[in-house]
């Protein structure tokens, strides 16, 4: 707008002071303010009109508004180049500044200033006059400048505040990613996981290549001075390569019989690819496959290697925990000796954690999750030849993953043992050679068996290797045969645990890995007798021992017996070293008619004419023995005909009734030249026993078969044999005919209508016919005893024991005697108590108890009989028994 030509009169005034301030005491007025050219001329104290100089053309005011009231500072004439002071009135919509409360105005006008006040900023309407749209303008102006302040500070805060955060989220990481360094080693661990034993595994050098696998190169490298494996995997495997290191990286994995884990790294190859290793620590002597190939064992170093791998394997079987720490079960899932290393001890340890799962009940965890194995299925690893049969079958319980797994594992524990046994050569005869290296299976199926191939050797035919001949024979090669045995048991419920494993490899260091060079001498066996001789006393003697842990234990306490080798037998020092294991144990005085195996009468006996069927034991597992007893009733699982046990019997008696027998201390006299020392296993359906023992299974009654073999025993005529069995007995209370009649064998099921097979066709068929005979030629004798039989006292009976005669011989009606009223009592009270209605209690005799032990390492064993009797009687539990009813 046009400036105005004329002069204008303003309002003069200047507050006494001369100094420009508010009442608040702020010294500053607004840069606006001092900016302004206000004119030079006096001003007066006193309001007055005053004509502006040329130039002058607005009049201003400068007040102070307070709540207070106002004041006016200052007034008078004000040069202005902008259109802002064009307004003729003289008003202000803000402070001069925001923290003051000194106002300003400037208008065109005569005398405008007189007046000023404080306006509201007009709303911004379009077309409104010139003034106000300025005054509007400019209040706006401010505000969009007040807004735009403020968002630049928030953003410049906000930045600043995201910056910040990035820095500490940044060094947190840093931090957090870096582990402390554990105390044992010089530098900072790389690799994740709870082992001691980390190590910055940055500067490693890679010297040479120790072996490879399916999934992974093995180098040898050194770290600090230190020789280490590393293990490394290609892109490829990954997925291997986190699998072990997961499980190196559990807590409390620290074991001899493991493998250490040092660290681990990942870089990219020259060609752009990943490569993973692990750095583990060396195993000198390689895999135990290898070794074995390329050596023998002592007795002393196959102890070693059977423990520790036994050890390892339990270590990783056993859930453990320490204080905050957790190790769950492990399962191996690859056990072979190619995985099982040798350490420069010769200790063994496990290695390759490929396939391994850590297992809790039914779920195991892979790959980071944890799965139900009965809804996600197990993938069916491992190496063929080594597979338990329920994997090659595909029926694996996967209710119980964890014991199934385990199971496997042991299976091919037990495999593993057997390589390693059959290549020490303390377990064969001096002098023998040790046979070469054979892989389990080798022999039957060659070195590349295929899947069919094992599933028929194993699964169908249910081989097991074999160990060759003239291994063992000493209490030690005892325990590995049956640990073996026990592993690869084809029910892998009843295979041993490793941990049961594990100790009987720690009890068989003590004992002996082979039989000592005896001279002839009938009263020792394979079992767990010690039996030595002493070779310039001559005499013999059997312990009292009965489990290899008890035979080590007597022998560690008594040091006095130490078997010496006569002055003309002396061994070279060499010979001498290796024998030492076994040579320096003290020995017993064997008493004759002592040890564990009360069945003298069996190493005293005559050889039998033929050869005996070859027994298998029903269950050798909770024995030690190399040969079944002949007392126990396992041995008897086959049926053998009884006119060959009794054409035995008669031969033994005759044979028995030339020879004298002496039972006195010096059993090497004419017992060991007389009666050459038999096998156990090979003599045991043999002689009088056999027939008593046999009786004794399938009739189910000792008592009465202790009868029937009392009679055949003295001597007695078929006849007696006849009448013995042709005795009424409670079962059957028919009157008896006047005219004898031939003997009939009736069973249970002829009697009652239900099955019954408890006799066996074999016996029933033989004494049928030997009753038979009996009767045709005796008849009237055999009656006669019958009734002599029945006049009888009943023999005295123990609770609970009741007869149950399986064999019926029907002998005519009569009125029921004494005796026979008695058994028919008894009957009664029989079906009482195994029909359920009545008590059991009964039954509750201790000495009708049979002990079952389990095969569970002692200390459990001992903890579970401190809580609950493992006692089952026997009879509770053959359900066939009922039958005979
Ligand atoms: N710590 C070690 N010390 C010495 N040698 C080792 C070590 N680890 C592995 N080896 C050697 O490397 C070979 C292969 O190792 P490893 O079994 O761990 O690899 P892999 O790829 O998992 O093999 P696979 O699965 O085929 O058994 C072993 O047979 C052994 O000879």
């Amino acid at each position: 707008s046009p400036v105005p030509n004329r002069q204008y009169s303003c309002m003069s005034f200047q507050e006494n002071d001369n100094s420009l301030h508010d009442d608040d005491g702020d010294q500053d007025l607004s840069g606006e303010v001092q900016e302004q050219q206000i004119e030079s001329t006096p001003v007066p104290t006193e309001s007055h009109k005053s004509t502006c100089q040329k130039g002058y053309t607005f009049c201003f005011t400068l007040w102070n508004q307070t709540a207070n009231g106002t004041r006016v500072i200052k007034q008078g004439c004000w040069e202005e180049n902008t259109d802002r002071c064009s307004q003729s009135e003289c008003t202000s919509s803000a402070p001069t500044t925001t923290t003051s409360s000194l106002y300003y105005c400037c208008c065109s006008g005569d005398l405008c200033n007189a007046q000023y006040a404080v306006v509201e900023p007009a709303p911004l309407e379009l077309g409104s006059n010139d003034a106000r749209n300025s005054i509007t303008n400019r209040a706006t102006a401010k505000q969009h400048q007040s807004f735009l302040a403020s968002t630049m500070l928030g953003l410049a805060g906000g930045l600043t505040a995201l910056m910040i955060g990035i820095f500490l989220a940044v060094q947190y990481c840093r931090t957090a990613k870096e582990k402390p360094e554990p105390e044992e080693s010089p530098l900072a661990p790389s690799g994740p996981g709870y082992s001691s034993n980390l190590r910055n595994v940055d500067n490693m050098n890679l010297i040479s290549m120790l072996g490879s696998g399916k999934y992974g190169t093995v180098m040898k490298g050194l770290l600090h001075d230190q020789e280490v494996a590393v293990k490394i995997y290609p892109e490829e495997h990954h997925q291997y390569y986190v699998n072990e290191r997961n499980i190196y990286a559990l807590p409390l994995m620290e074991c001899p019989a493991l493998l250490s884990y040092f660290g681990y790294d990942e870089r990219c190859t020259m060609d752009g690819r990943m490569e993973y290793q692990l750095v583990l620590s060396l195993a000198p002597l390689g895999c135990l496959q290898d070794w074995l190939i390329a050596n023998t064992l002592t007795f002393s170093q196959c102890c070693g290697m059977l423990r520790s791998i036994t050890r390892g394997i339990s270590h990783l079987h056993t859930e453990l925990r320490l204080g905050d720490q957790h190790k769950p079960c492990v399962a191996h899932r690859d056990i072979n000796t190619r995985n099982v290393l040798v350490q420069a001890d010769l200790s063994c340890c496990i290695a390759d954690f490929g396939f391994a799962l850590k297992v809790f009940g039914s779920k195991y965890e892979y790959k980071g999750e944890v799965a139900m194995a009965e809804t996600k299925s197990i993938n069916e690893v491992g190496t063929l030849r080594y597979m338990a049969p329920e994997l090659l079958e595909g029926a694996v319980n996967l209710r119980d993953c964890e014991t199934s797994l385990k199971q496997m594992d042991v299976y091919a524990l037990g495999l593993v043992l057997w390589e390693v046994a059959t290549r020490c050569s303390d377990f064969y005869a001096p002098g023998q050679t040790t046979p070469p290296y054979k892989a389990p299976y080798e022999q039957e199926v060659g070195s590349h068996p295929s899947f069919d191939q094992m599933q028929a050797l194993v699964v169908r035919h249910k081989a097991r290797p074999l160990f060759p001949a003239g291994w063992g024979g000493g209490a030690a090669a005892k325990v590995v045969r049956d640990t073996c045995e026990d592993c690869w048991d084809h029910d892998a419920d009843a295979r041993l645990t490793s941990l049961c494993a594990e100790e009987r490899m720690q009890e068989m260091s003590g004992l002996r890995p082979r039989a000592q060079a005896q001279p002839a001498s009938p009263l020792l066996n394979t079992n767990n007798l010690v039996a030595t001789t002493n070779v310039e006393q001559g005499f013999n003697v059997i312990t009292t021992t009965t489990t290899a842990a008890a035979v080590h234990h007597q022998m560690s306490s008594d040091t006095t017996g130490l078997i010496q080798p006569p002055p003309n037998q002396q061994l070279p020092l060499a010979a001498l070293e290796r024998e030492k294991n076994h040579l320096s144990y003290p020995q017993q005085q064997l008493q004759p008619y002592q040890g564990r195996n009360p069945c003298q009468e069996r190493n005293l006996a005559p050889l039998p004419l033929r050869t005996p069927p070859v027994l298998v034991e029903r269950s050798k597992k909770h024995s030690f023995q190399t040969q079944p007893q002949e007392n126990s009733l396992s041995c008897l699982e086959h049926d053998v005909s009884v006119e060959e046990l009794i054409a035995s019997h008669h031969h033994q008696q005759q044979q028995q009734k030339n020879t004298i027998v002496s039972s006195s201390g010096n059993t090497n006299s004419s017992l060991g030249q007389g009666f050459p020392k038999q096998q156990n296993t090979d003599h045991k359906l043999r002689g009088w026993h056999g027939v008593r023992a046999l009786i004794n299974k399938k009739l189910f009654r000792k008592e009465h078969a202790e009868e029937l073999c009392r009679q055949l025993q003295l001597g007695e005529e078929k006849s007696n044999l006849v009448t013995a069995l042709r005795r009424p007995n409670n079962l059957d209370l028919s009157p008896r005919l006047d005219k004898p009649t031939p003997v009939q064998l009736r069973s249970a099921e002829q009697r009652t209508g239900t099955p019954a097979h408890i006799v066996p066709r074999s016996l029933s068929s033989s004494l049928i016919k030997h009753i038979n005979g009996s009767t045709n030629n005796n008849s009237i004798q055999s009656h006669g005893s019958e009734l002599q039989t029945l006049t009888r006292p009943a023999p005295k009976r123990r609770p609970g024991h009741l007869r149950t005669n399986s064999l019926m011989v029907s002998t005519g009606q009569g009125p029921p005697t004494e005796q026979q009223m008695r058994r028919q009592h008894s009957l009664e009270v029989f079906r009482e108590v195994f029909s359920g209605r009545g008590s059991s209690e009964r039954l509750r005799d201790p000495s009708e108890r049979v002990k079952t032990p389990g095969d569970v390492p002692p200390s459990v064993r001992k903890a579970r009989a401190s809580k609950t009797l493992s006692l089952y009687d026997d009879r509770m539990m053959d359900s066939s028994l009922l039958n005979i009813l």
